[in-house]
This record gives C-alpha cells, structure tokens and sequence, in this order.
C-alpha cells in the first residue's frame, strides 16, 4: 500500500513515536511524507520514504495530486488543530480530496492507531482490488 505520512511542527514527535512503534508494519509498504516529516521519520527509524516538499511549500499538495490520480491508499495527518497554519488552504483541499476518493485519513493519534491495525489485518485489500 502507499500511505503518506504528515505532521505538522507541534505533532512531528507524536508522529515519529508512533512510525517508531508501529515500524514493523511500516516497512513493508511504501511510504510518502511532507519535507520535514519525512526527514523525523526517517532520522528516528531509517524506514525507507519518499519526500515531498515541505507543507508549507506545496507538500500537501504534492500528495493530494496523487490521491486525485488515485495513487495513494492510505493518509496520517497528525494535524494541529490549535495553531494557524499559513497554508491552511492545501490542507483542506488535501482532506477535502481524500472524502472525494474515499481514501482512508486519519488526522489525529487515535483514528492513527485504528487505520495501522486495519492496515496490518489487511483491512485496506479493497484498494487493490478498485486499482485493478
Ligand atoms: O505542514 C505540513 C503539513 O501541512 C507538514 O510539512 P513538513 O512535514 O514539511 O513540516
């Protein structure tokens, strides 16, 4: 599966606890990340991802492009909710992209914790099978 990993500032450690956690069902799919989540993540656990611009620059965007070519299966947005993000509009268009394809997002810890379980049961096989 391809599963895009996003944090913003104040939630990048929850994010790099919960890759470190959860590493061993990470490593066997293919991952995406904004530029400085990608960066934590792959410091912290030397999990293999491809980076995107950073959110700010265009990163959530990147990542929406490729839900819209449906080409990702799986989002893990530890969003803050409690601070004023100067691209607020790419992340609503990148939420708001993944209800128009039904593609699984989770934006906080506990929804997280629900999706890497399903994903490990193999919950997410439908999504092979719409891609075929
Ligand atoms: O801002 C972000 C998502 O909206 C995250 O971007 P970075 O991972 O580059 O900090």
């Amino acid at each position: 599966m391809k599963i895009a990993l996003i944090a913003h500032d104040k939630k990048k450690n929850d994010m790099v606890q919960f890759t470190t956690a959860y590493q061993h069902i990470l490593k066997n799919h293919e991952l995406f990340a904004t530029g400085t989540t990608g960066m934590r993540i792959s410091e912290a656990t030397g999990l293999s991802i491809h980076r995107f611009q950073s959110g700010p620059l265009g990163g959530d965007q990147e990542i929406g492009a490729l839900v819209a070519q449906n080409k990702m299966d799986m989002i893990i947005f530890f969003r803050d909710p409690l601070t004023a993000q100067p691209h607020e509009p790419d992340v609503s268009a990148l939420m708001r992209l993944c209800d128009v394809y039904a593609i699984p997002l989770a934006t906080n810890m506990g929804t997280a914790e629900v999706l890497i379980h399903g994903l490990e049961r193999g919950d997410l096989q439908w999504r092979s099978i719409l891609k075929q």
